[in-house]
């Protein structure tokens, strides 16, 4: 290619008139030329430049498994896309802005990691999200299902315990649904699970594993503390201290951040630390387990947190509870209670 071509490619990537598909398009052909797609795993962030979707996309770029990372969103993104773009890592970015990018910005993708949607204020719950996010996690659902119906999707906008059955709605709607590629994300309730129990038992949270069954809100967050990894007792005390603060550890952050959003760079970190998961899954890896909100019959509700085994077919198999003790069976009522209602409350919005 004549030099004077090579710069007027450069410029084009750098200098985009605007942002519209005409545009992108001539942008992936330059960042495709620049750089090049090694082999890996096509990964969009939808909500990209969020509170959670900016440092997201910034880690996801840095992961080795990643090829191409398209990330969208209704504002925002050509910054975003053109800052993260910059860094010498494999991955080829492409930023995609409005709803009419969508379907661009989602075809041939194999996994898809929502966290777009409001976050909470202090005295809200994440319920209180629900007229606002179950809307914006349906449009986006209709563009999967248009787009990239096989991709495994991993849903993290609020709440979660309602947001997961709308998706599961919108796909069987459309005759895609696959229940193995749907999975709420609650890696952030074991992250925090470990670190707080890691703190009492004064060893490296790293060492930890804490299943965390149920969903994501509440009593609905289920920490099994007696199956715990090392093996480890607690008092009734520290038993309580311990569910009750990681049942709490979302609005610890609300109330910390005081009006300034929710968790952003944690749930970034548990966001990768899952995503990770699912695409070492997918590229044929053994023994990949960690906690999901999925289909299950686990219980006899429709949808529950438990351990999955993460395969090349998204949650191939989903653990049971294992023994609970007194106190857990106790908490395991409470939890199932509210899911019933929650999961009920968005499988009517779609199908009423
Ligand atoms: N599952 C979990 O453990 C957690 C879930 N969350 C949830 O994640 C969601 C996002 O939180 P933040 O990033 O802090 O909020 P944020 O407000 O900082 O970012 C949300 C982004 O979504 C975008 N967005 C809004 N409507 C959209 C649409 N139709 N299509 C694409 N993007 C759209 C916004 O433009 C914004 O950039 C909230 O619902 C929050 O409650 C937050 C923390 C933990
Ligand atoms: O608490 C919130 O609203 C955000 C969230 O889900 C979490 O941090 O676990």
């Amino acid at each position: 290619m004549e030099a004077n071509q090579r710069i007027a490619r450069i410029n084009a990537h750098l200098h985009p008139p605007n942002f519209q598909v005409e545009e992108s398009s001539s942008l992936r052909r330059a960042n495709c030329r620049a750089k090049g797609a090694g082999p890996g795993f096509k990964v969009a962030i939808l909500g990209a430049a969020g509170g959670i979707g900016q440092p997201l996309s910034m880690l996801m770029k840095m992961n080795p498994l990643v090829s191409v990372l398209h990330l969208y969103d209704v504002v925002n993104t050509p910054g975003v896309t053109a800052d993260i773009g910059h860094m010498d890592t494999g991955a080829v970015v492409r930023g995609f802005l409005g709803q009419q990018q969508l379907e661009e910005a989602l075809t041939g993708m194999d996994l898809v990691i929502i966290p777009a949607g409001v976050p909470r204020k202090p005295g809200m719950t994440r319920d209180d999200l629900f007229k606002i996010n179950a809307g914006i996690v349906r449009t986006l659902c209709e563009g999967i299902v248009k787009s990239c119906p096989r991709a495994i999707v991993n849903l993290i906008s609020n709440p979660v315990n309602s947001t997961v059955p709308i998706a599961a709605e919108v796909f069987k709607k459309a005759g895609t649904y696959d229940p193995r590629h749907l999975l709420g994300v609650t890696m952030l309730d074991v992250v925090r699970a470990n670190t707080f129990v890691a703190e009492v038992l004064g060893i490296d949270p790293r060492q930890v594993d804490v299943p965390v069954v149920g969903g994501h809100a509440g009593v609905t967050i289920l920490p099994l503390l007696s199956q715990v990894k090392p093996p480890s007792t607690f008092t009734p005390e520290e038993t309580e201290y311990l569910t009750t603060r990681i049942q709490n550890g979302g609005t610890e952050v609300v109330e910390a951040k005081a009006g300034a959003g929710s968790a952003t760079l944690s749930m970034a970190y548990a966001a990768v630390k899952f995503a990770d998961a699912c695409l070492r899954g997918l590229s044929g890896d053994d023994g990949v387990i960690e906690c999901a909100f999925v289909s299950s019959q686990v219980t006899e509700l429709p949808f529950f947190a438990t351990k999955v085994r993460l395969g090349r077919n998204g949650a191939e198999e989903v653990f049971p509870l294992g023994p609970l003790n007194e106190y857990e069976r106790a908490g395991l009522e409470k939890a199932k209670k509210e899911l019933a209602g929650s999961i009920q409350k968005g499988v009517s919005f779609i199908r009423n």
